[in-house]
């Protein structure tokens, strides 16, 4: 089978039974990745293409140019959209050195700074990935698991009744609750109030076109030019962040004169001694404070919208997962649920890009420095290959079944594969077993909603609009 001609998509189109080895070595020879298929529309069509339609725009190519094409978005960046397993198996294990995923993240730059995880490569990366490990896992998971099951249990409960409200907003508060506790956990800064207002205030720029625009790469006077132009929400963005930095500094200061220890990402950063003897600087702690502001909640208040746009148009689904919540004994389909959520809906339908510093073949073409691998997590975990009736809402296709590292890839993978994914297992887990014990969810509009983009996030594109009313049968087991 020639993968280098995308061969194997024109097999998938046809119906044919994939002859493909997945698991086989790469093709022996290599094309250069100049050869592979550029989408023909012009540049403002293809943003607009993933802006507004991400779904259709990307099937559309997928069908038309097969499972590697480029698209022309952003000016002067060659990037090249993959989705077969094998390529992005490749993409994954690729060395450190070979791909880089910081300098890609241009977009988010604006959040993430330029000392986050996110931005950083290489040695730096891997020691900052393993010195932060310790407040996502073990202990730290535990006190964010309980703090989780009770905001939830507040959260819904505090929800509107009776009246169509779009989920998003909601959702969104709740996340961002919960990163306050993985941030901060029982050593809360005086300003947290404050600082949660405006973050909730700063985050809603990501509705905007204009949250795309990278300002780190322009000079000063239009970034200036920018801000002038209120109706774009940039002026409002940038002053509200100068006032989140302002706060998140200000608890960083009083933490560390507090000198309270703790398994919060705050006190896990402050205890931090890097190899050379330094400690990481306030203005790392920022970024990476910064980083899970936007990292940990759009992400998971995208989840918990696509949970509702496709368990209201399930009646089955809901009854066996009310069915199994309630008899407490266990939650293998509740987790087969979630796993069929974020295949359908992946939060992010394009995982970051993956910029290559040395050349590299993947898959029989030869991509050379400068180019940008974009692996569709949308197109690979709707490939009919990877699931029967793939367009199907079906949890049971996960039960007893683990989502294979390269066909299920909702949190990315390899070095730099979602660090808070045990985190939003359990925020989904625990908010889906508040709503469906506590509640009746009706959809407010029969119709679909189709995925719309907040940045680099996809939420159902009014919010995922629903009416709550108390359920009428309440349940007597299964929050905690
Ligand atoms: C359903 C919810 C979530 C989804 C779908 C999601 C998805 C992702 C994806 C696709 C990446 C990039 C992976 C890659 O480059 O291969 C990522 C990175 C990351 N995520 Fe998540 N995420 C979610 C929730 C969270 C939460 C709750 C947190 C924090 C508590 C978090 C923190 C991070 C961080 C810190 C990174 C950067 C990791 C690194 O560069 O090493 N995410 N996430």
């Amino acid at each position: 089978m020639d993968h280098t001609s995308n061969a194997h998509d024109t097999a998938v189109a046809s119906g044919g039974t994939c002859p493909v080895d997945h698991s086989a070595p790469a093709a022996q020879t290599t094309v250069p990745s100049s050869s592979l298929p550029m989408v023909e529309s012009a540049r403002l069509r293809q943003v607009l293409g993933i802006w507004a339609r991400p779904e259709p725009f990307l099937k559309q190519c997928r069908a038309a140019y097969g499972s590697r094409f480029r698209v022309k978005i952003i000016p002067g960046i060659r990037i090249h959209v993959i989705s077969a397993p094998e390529d992005v198996k490749r993409m994954f294990l690729a060395p450190r050195d070979v791909l880089h995923t910081g300098s890609s993240n241009g977009p988010i730059e604006k959040w993430t700074g330029q000392n986050g995880l996110a931005w950083l490569d290489e040695d730096a990366h891997t020691a900052r990935r393993r010195a932060v490990m310790p407040s996502f896992r073990g202990d730290a998971l535990k006190r964010v698991e309980r703090a989780v099951y009770q905001l939830a249990k507040e959260t819904v409960a505090s929800w509107p009744r009776d009246r169509a409200v779009s989920v998003h907003p909601y959702a969104h508060r709740y996340t961002t609750q919960v990163i306050m506790e993985v941030l901060f956990g029982e050593h809360r800064p005086s300003c947290e109030d404050a600082m949660f207002q405006e973050v909730m205030k700063m985050l809603e720029f990501n509705s905007r076109p204009a949250s795309m625009t990278m300002f780190h790469r322009m000079p000063a006077w239009r970034v200036k030019m920018l801000r002038l132009l209120r109706p774009n929400g940039v002026n409002e963005f940038l002053t509200r962040r100068d006032r989140v930095y302002r706060m998140v500094d200000a608890a960083i200061e009083e933490r560390a004169r507090s000198g309270a220890e703790g398994d919060d990402l705050l006190g896990v950063m402050l205890g931090i001694t890097n190899a050379d003897g330094s400690k990481p600087s306030r203005v790392e702690m920022r970024d990476e404070i910064m980083t899970q502001f936007l990292a940990g909640t759009e992400t998971t208040a995208a989840a918990i919208c696509w949970s509702m746009e496709f368990l209201t148009r399930h009646p089955e689904v809901v009854e066996r997962l009310r069915a199994e919540i309630e008899a407490g004994e266990g939650d293998e389909y509740l987790t087969a649920v979630v796993h069929e959520v974020l295949r359908l809906g992946p939060p992010i339908q394009q995982i970051v890009p993956r910029e290559v510093v040395k050349p590299i073949d993947i898959g029989g073409v030869r991509y050379e420095p400068g180019d940008r691998l974009w692996a569709s997590a949308y197109l690979l975990n709707r490939d009919e290959h990877n699931y029967p009736d793939p367009d199907a809402f079906k949890p049971e296709r996960f039960l007893g079944v683990k989502p294979g590292s390269h066909t299920w890839i909702p949190f990315g993978g390899g070095h730099t594969r979602c660090l808070g994914d045990r985190i939003a297992f359990v925020e989904l887990k625990a908010t889906l077993t508040e709503i469906l014990t506590t509640l009746d969810v009706e959809r407010a509009d029969a119709k679909q909603e189709f995925a719309h983009s907040r940045t680099v996030v996809n939420i159902p594109k009014n919010g995922a609009r629903m009416i709550f009313r108390p359920r009428r049968v309440r349940a007597t087991t299964g929050t905690r």
